[in-house]
């Protein structure tokens, strides 16, 4: 099934070209790695795709209703701002506003206490979100996400700030959320994480897409030197390649 279809999408921010003409689709099962220099438009590809700037082109996301959409997309955004001073639990009951008990019935209930789970956030449960760390702060923004319940999730650099053990469990949980059957998109620097757990990575450099394929055929070194200006090294471990700057 098709979670996420946009096609020939362009951006312009404050009239300067960021995106031109990218088409993606995601398919529930995948894992989808979106890599790319500082600036490529990461951020801005899936901002666009939410509907959330404006944009040239089609992204089936865009063009539901905002209530639709909250229930086929889930979204962590880059600012990983917490507005108010609420705890961890009502802060992932946000995640419920678009199914029917609006974070209060008894599925709304089982949805949050999953979420809580599949992100080990029991011990911070009761306390204010905002007096987290910031790598807590993420975990709880995540649990949200998951407590949306939707098929696809896209999150903007969710490893950013988390200590190594954490990256590697929030990738293993999204790999998990693919396997079950949902999509994930997921911008991600760490060439050698998103090797590891993406199904497909999409290369975005200079507002296009330069690669978009199994992570082998997109983390190539002529492409790599393209898009980053950088040599990588590839070292084949037990669990998986490691990708090092070089
Ligand atoms: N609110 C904004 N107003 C104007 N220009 C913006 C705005 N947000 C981003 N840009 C510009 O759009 C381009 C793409 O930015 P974007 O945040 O999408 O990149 P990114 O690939 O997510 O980068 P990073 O890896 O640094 O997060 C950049 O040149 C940036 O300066």
């Amino acid at each position: 099934m098709m979670l996420l279809d946009i096609r020939n999408l362009s951006v312009s921010r404050r009239k300067r070209p960021v995106l031109h003409a990218v088409s993606l689709q995601l398919r529930a099962g995948e894992l989808v790695g979106l890599i790319g220099p500082n600036g490529a438009g990461k951020s801005t590809l899936m901002e666009a795709a939410l509907g959330l700037i404006p944009f040239a082109g089609r992204s089936n996301l865009a063009s539901m209703t905002p209530e639709g959409r909250a229930r086929a997309a889930a979204y962590l955004p880059q600012s990983r701002e917490i507005a108010w001073p609420v705890s961890v639990e009502d802060l992932i009951a946000l995640g419920r506003i678009p199914w029917p008990g609006g974070g209060r019935g008894p599925a709304d209930r089982a949805a949050i206490d999953a979420a809580i789970a599949r992100m080990r956030l029991e011990p911070y449960r009761k306390r204010t979100a905002l007096r987290l760390s910031g790598g807590e702060q993420t975990r709880a923004l995540i649990a949200r996400a998951l407590a949306q319940e939707a098929p696809l999730l896209i999150a903007d650099e969710p490893v950013a700030g988390l200590d190594p053990a954490q990256q590697l469990a929030c990738l293993r949980l999204f790999r998990s959320l693919a396997d079950e059957g949902r999509g994930v998109l997921a911008s991600i620097h760490d060439l050698g994480l998103a090797a590891r757990f993406c199904s497909r990575l999409v290369l975005l450099a200079g507002g296009e897409i330069l690669a978009d394929g199994p992570p082998d055929a997109v983390l190539r070194d002529d492409l790599m030197r393209r898009a980053f200006g950088i040599a990588t090294r590839r070292v084949d471990t037990p669990d998986g390649p490691a990708i090092l700057p070089v």
